[in-house]
């Protein structure tokens, strides 16, 4: 895979132990398997704690979401940081753009409009080879990645004072 890097220094651990939510769209059961088995390797070498959600596709990813934060807000179960797993692959029509861009638009607006700490794991690739190649966590591990990118931005929000 070109440029494959564990941008190792780019990431830094919350002083305290974290608690998050996995939103995994399983679109594509085998590779949200693999990007699964990362996520969930790296929260856990990092001793945080995690819930996994499960949705159909990955535009179902930023409402679950949106729905925590409403949850947390009624009372119910904070997380500390969000990790959003799931696969797009191209088809023939429009709707790849529509998956890929929109999940990742709302995603972004959740992160700066909401101050979330979000790790973007959502592949959005040209075929099953390309996916495949970054959803293994002993290749691309972009489940890893993200749940990494999480926790540094869990960190940040804490180093930089901001309201949990
Ligand atoms: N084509 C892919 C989808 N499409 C499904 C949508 O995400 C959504 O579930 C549907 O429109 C119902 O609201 N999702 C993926 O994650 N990956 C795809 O390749
Ligand atoms: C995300 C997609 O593009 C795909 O799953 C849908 O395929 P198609 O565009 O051929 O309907």
């Amino acid at each position: 895979m070109a440029g494959t890097s564990q941008h190792g220094k780019a990431f830094i651990r919350p002083k305290a132990k974290a608690h998050l939510l996995i939103v995994e769209a399983r679109f594509h059961d085998d590779l949200a398997d693999a990007l699964l088995e990362g996520a969930t390797g790296a929260l856990d070498e990092a001793g945080a704690t995690y819930d996994v959600v499960t949705v159909p596709g990955s535009l179902e990813i930023p409402a679950v979401i949106c729905f925590a934060l409403d949850g947390a807000a009624e009372g119910g179960t904070h997380y500390d940081g969000f990790v959003a797993l799931g696969t797009i692959i191209r088809g023939d029509t429009y709707h790849f753009d529509i998956v890929a861009n929109e999940s990742s638009r709302a995603l972004m607006d959740l992160s700066v409009q909401e101050a979330v700490a979000i790790g973007n794991g959502i592949l959005t690739t040209e075929n099953d080879a390309q996916a495949w190649t970054r959803a293994k966590k002993t290749e691309g591990d972009k489940g890893g990645f993200a749940a990494r990118a999480a926790l540094t931005m869990i960190a940040l929000k804490e180093k930089l004072g901001a309201q949990s």
